[in-house]
Protein backbone atom coordinates (compact mmCIF):
# COMPACT_ATOMS: atom_id res chain seq x y z
CA UNK A 1 0.00 0.00 0.00
CA UNK A 2 1.58 3.68 -0.86
CA UNK A 3 2.16 5.60 2.37
CA UNK A 4 0.81 8.86 2.98
CA UNK A 5 3.02 11.67 2.63
CA UNK A 6 3.17 15.31 4.12
CA UNK A 7 -0.38 16.32 4.38
CA UNK A 8 -2.16 13.63 1.57
CA UNK A 9 -4.59 12.89 4.22
CA UNK A 10 -5.63 16.62 4.41
CA UNK A 11 -5.57 16.77 0.58
CA UNK A 12 -7.42 13.98 0.75
CA UNK A 13 -9.96 15.00 3.13
CA UNK A 14 -10.29 18.10 0.70
CA UNK A 15 -10.94 16.41 -2.11
CA UNK A 16 -13.70 13.88 -0.77
CA UNK A 17 -15.43 16.80 1.04
CA UNK A 18 -15.61 18.41 -2.53
CA UNK A 19 -16.67 14.96 -3.84
CA UNK A 20 -19.40 14.53 -1.41
CA UNK A 21 -21.09 18.12 -1.91
CA UNK A 22 -21.30 16.96 -5.90
CA UNK A 23 -22.73 13.80 -4.98
CA UNK A 24 -25.38 15.81 -2.70
CA UNK A 25 -25.85 17.90 -5.61
CA UNK A 26 -26.16 14.90 -8.41
CA UNK A 27 -28.98 13.66 -5.76
CA UNK A 28 -30.74 16.88 -5.90
CA UNK A 29 -30.60 17.54 -9.88
CA UNK A 30 -32.24 13.71 -10.16
CA UNK A 31 -34.38 14.06 -7.95
CA UNK A 32 -36.06 17.12 -9.57
CA UNK A 33 -35.33 15.47 -13.03
CA UNK A 34 -37.64 12.85 -11.95
CA UNK A 35 -40.44 15.02 -10.60
CA UNK A 36 -40.39 16.66 -14.27
CA UNK A 37 -40.50 13.39 -16.12
CA UNK A 38 -43.08 11.82 -13.75
CA UNK A 39 -45.50 15.08 -14.74
CA UNK A 40 -44.90 14.45 -18.30
CA UNK A 41 -45.52 10.46 -17.99
CA UNK A 42 -49.20 11.62 -16.38
CA UNK A 43 -49.95 13.83 -19.38
CA UNK A 44 -48.84 11.26 -21.80
CA UNK A 45 -50.69 9.08 -20.12
CA UNK A 46 -53.90 11.29 -20.17
CA UNK A 47 -52.93 11.75 -23.88
CA UNK A 48 -52.88 8.67 -24.72
CA UNK A 49 -49.08 9.68 -26.31
CA UNK A 50 -46.47 6.38 -25.75
CA UNK A 51 -44.35 6.36 -22.59
CA UNK A 52 -41.64 6.44 -24.61
CA UNK A 53 -40.31 9.33 -27.59
CA UNK A 54 -37.39 7.82 -29.45
CA UNK A 55 -37.00 11.30 -31.71
CA UNK A 56 -36.49 13.44 -28.32
CA UNK A 57 -34.16 11.08 -27.14
CA UNK A 58 -31.79 10.75 -29.80
CA UNK A 59 -31.78 15.09 -29.84
CA UNK A 60 -31.26 14.58 -26.39
CA UNK A 61 -28.42 12.20 -27.07
CA UNK A 62 -26.44 14.58 -29.27
CA UNK A 63 -26.77 17.73 -27.01
CA UNK A 64 -25.53 15.90 -24.21
CA UNK A 65 -22.58 14.30 -26.59
CA UNK A 66 -21.61 17.84 -27.90
CA UNK A 67 -21.88 19.03 -24.13
CA UNK A 68 -19.80 16.62 -22.45
CA UNK A 69 -17.35 16.69 -25.07
CA UNK A 70 -16.72 20.38 -24.72
CA UNK A 71 -16.68 19.87 -21.09
CA UNK A 72 -14.08 17.49 -21.39
CA UNK A 73 -16.39 14.51 -20.50
CA UNK A 74 -16.12 10.97 -21.91
CA UNK A 75 -19.13 11.55 -24.58
CA UNK A 76 -20.17 7.84 -24.36
CA UNK A 77 -19.91 7.54 -20.54
CA UNK A 78 -22.13 10.47 -21.06
CA UNK A 79 -24.58 8.89 -23.54
CA UNK A 80 -24.78 5.38 -21.22
CA UNK A 81 -25.59 7.66 -18.15
CA UNK A 82 -28.49 9.41 -19.75
CA UNK A 83 -29.52 6.18 -21.62
CA UNK A 84 -29.34 4.46 -17.82
CA UNK A 85 -31.79 7.51 -16.51
CA UNK A 86 -33.90 7.41 -19.61
CA UNK A 87 -34.53 3.71 -19.47
CA UNK A 88 -35.87 3.86 -15.52
CA UNK A 89 -37.98 6.79 -16.37
CA UNK A 90 -39.77 4.67 -19.50
CA UNK A 91 -39.99 2.06 -16.97
CA UNK A 92 -42.04 5.36 -14.41
CA UNK A 93 -44.41 6.23 -17.66
CA UNK A 94 -45.12 2.78 -18.35
CA UNK A 95 -46.27 1.73 -14.79
CA UNK A 96 -48.36 5.52 -15.08
CA UNK A 97 -50.16 4.04 -18.35
CA UNK A 98 -51.06 0.61 -16.70
CA UNK A 99 -48.47 -1.00 -19.42
CA UNK A 100 -47.70 -4.29 -18.64
CA UNK A 101 -43.80 -4.62 -19.58
CA UNK A 102 -44.15 -8.14 -20.19
CA UNK A 103 -46.79 -8.25 -22.46
C1 LIG B 1 -39.59 12.62 -20.44
C2 LIG B 1 -40.02 12.12 -21.61
O1 LIG B 1 -40.26 10.74 -21.80
C3 LIG B 1 -39.21 9.83 -22.12
C4 LIG B 1 -38.04 10.08 -21.27
C5 LIG B 1 -37.10 11.00 -21.67
C6 LIG B 1 -36.13 11.57 -20.67
O2 LIG B 1 -36.01 11.02 -19.57
O3 LIG B 1 -35.49 12.59 -20.99
C7 LIG B 1 -37.07 11.44 -23.00
C8 LIG B 1 -37.92 10.95 -23.93
C9 LIG B 1 -38.93 9.92 -23.62
O4 LIG B 1 -38.51 8.66 -24.13
C10 LIG B 1 -40.33 12.99 -22.76
O5 LIG B 1 -40.93 12.51 -23.72
O6 LIG B 1 -39.99 14.19 -22.69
Amino acid sequence: MPRMTGDAPAELLRLRSSIDNIDAALVHLLAERFKATQQVGELKARSGMPPADPAREERQIARLRALAHDAGLDPHFAEKFLNFIIAEVIRHHEAIAGVDPRA
